[in-house]
């Protein structure tokens, strides 16, 4: 039996693949390489000395999902595979709705035709919006989400709840992620965004690599340390090592919804990332301060009790590691998957 694993080309998808195969686990991957290169399950193979069965197929596409699940073994569904650009689910709203929900609503159609029941979700903190209390319980209340990208997140939570409740063989568990930053030890694989980076941590590597000028810091008047935004950064290991945890937990749960926070408990503000990066690379960023962006909030950052209770799950790298993990894959890869 297989774990299939939509969106498996992509940055998180592909260094759970890797914690799988190491795991023991048969992995089949589809990927349409929307926002990702066939390269990373290649260098996922080197890395694990195992085979990836890879589909370049979309999960809009009905047919190429029936023959899939015709031809492979199944047992449970680890589901990545959606765009997640902020500010341009913002723009593309059309775009977004489509392919997160629609794609996720025929991935669970053709997975209920063929009695797999089984589904780890890719959610993530956002869902909180400006979050009630700090550090957030998965028991924290929804909050205003403020972009078309992470209202198809709130959904599908919504959608998934609704599958259980309609027939209640499923196992569903939604995982929140805080923000995934860092790279497979082996600079092998890891983040390689398209164009300039929306993201803190990729656009810090391009600048130490001189592939961009100057970060901008969105605010420094918010009430946290250094008035910079708070944000819990986690090893993307660690995050792949979770959704091994949440197979693990599937395989003997009864059925269900359950729904864990993936972060590490601790914050650092935008400076914090900023002066362990330096430390990494050994270079100094520089840096301006700039207006707020819209939606962002001041902090943000997990209480990842429940995950380490009830998967046995934590996360184990620090923020240093993170830095040189990143810095690594940049430096090994200046261009990403392009090199
Ligand atoms: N990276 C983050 O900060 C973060 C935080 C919270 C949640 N998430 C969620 O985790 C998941 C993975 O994120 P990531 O950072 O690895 O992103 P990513 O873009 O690297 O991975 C997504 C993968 O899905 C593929 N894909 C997109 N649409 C597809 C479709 N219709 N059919 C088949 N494949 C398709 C892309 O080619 C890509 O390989 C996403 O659902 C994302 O929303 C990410
Ligand atoms: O060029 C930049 C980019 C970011 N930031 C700041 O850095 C922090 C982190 O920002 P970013 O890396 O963009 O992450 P988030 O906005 O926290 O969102 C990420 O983390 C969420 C989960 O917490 C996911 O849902 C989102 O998809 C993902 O983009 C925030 O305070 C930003 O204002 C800057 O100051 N300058």
């Amino acid at each position: 039996m297989s774990i299939l694993v939509t969106g498996g080309a992509g940055f998180i998808g592909s260094h759970t693949c890797v914690e799988l195969l190491n795991a023991g686990y048969e992995v089949v991957v589809v990927d349409n390489l929307y926002n990702a290169s066939e390269k990373a399950l290649e260098r996922v193979e080197q890395i694990t000395g195992k085979k990836v069965t890879f589909y370049e197929a979309d999960i809009l596409d009905r047919d190429a999902l029936n023959a899939i699940f015709d031809k492979e073994q199944i047992e449970s569904v680890i589901h990545f595979a959606g765009y997640k650009a902020v500010g341009e689910s913002v723009r593309k709203p059309i775009e977004y709705y489509y392919n997160n929900i629609t794609g996720t609503l025929i991935l669970c159609d053709v997975m209920r035709k063929h009695n797999v029941k089984n589904i780890v979700f890719s959610s993530s903190a956002t869902v909180y919006g400006d979050p009630a209390f700090i550090p957030i319980t998965e028991e924290c209340p929804k909050g205003k989400i403020t972009n078309p990208y992470g209202q198809t997140k709130g959904m599908l939570e919504q959608v998934l709840t609704d599958i259980f409740v309609s027939d209640p063989e499923w196992r569903v568990v939604l995982l929140r992620y805080f923000n995934p930053i860092g790279a497979h030890k082996s600079g092998l694989i890891g983040e390689d965004p398209k164009g300039i980076p929306n993201n803190l941590v990729p656009y810090v590597a391009q600048v130490a690599i001189g592939k961009l000028k100057c970060l901008g810091v969105f605010g420094n008047d918010y009430d946290t340390h250094d008035g910079t935004g708070v944000r819990d950064y986690i090893h993307v290991v660690d995050l792949a090592k979770g959704h091994v945890a949440a197979i693990q937990k599937v395989e003997k749960t009864e059925p269900g919804v359950l729904i864990y926070n993936l972060g590490t408990g601790k914050g650092y503000s935008v400076l914090d990332v900023v002066h362990a990066f330096e430390k990494a690379c050994g270079k100094e960023i520089p840096y301006e301060i700039k207006p707020r962006r819209a939606g962002d909030i001041a902090t943000c950052y997990a209480d990842p009790t429940k995950a380490k209770k009830e998967l046995g799950w934590v996360a184990e790298y620090g923020i240093e590691e993170m830095c040189e993990d990143s810095w690594r894959w940049q430096t090994m890869n200046p261009n990403g998957y392009a090199d």
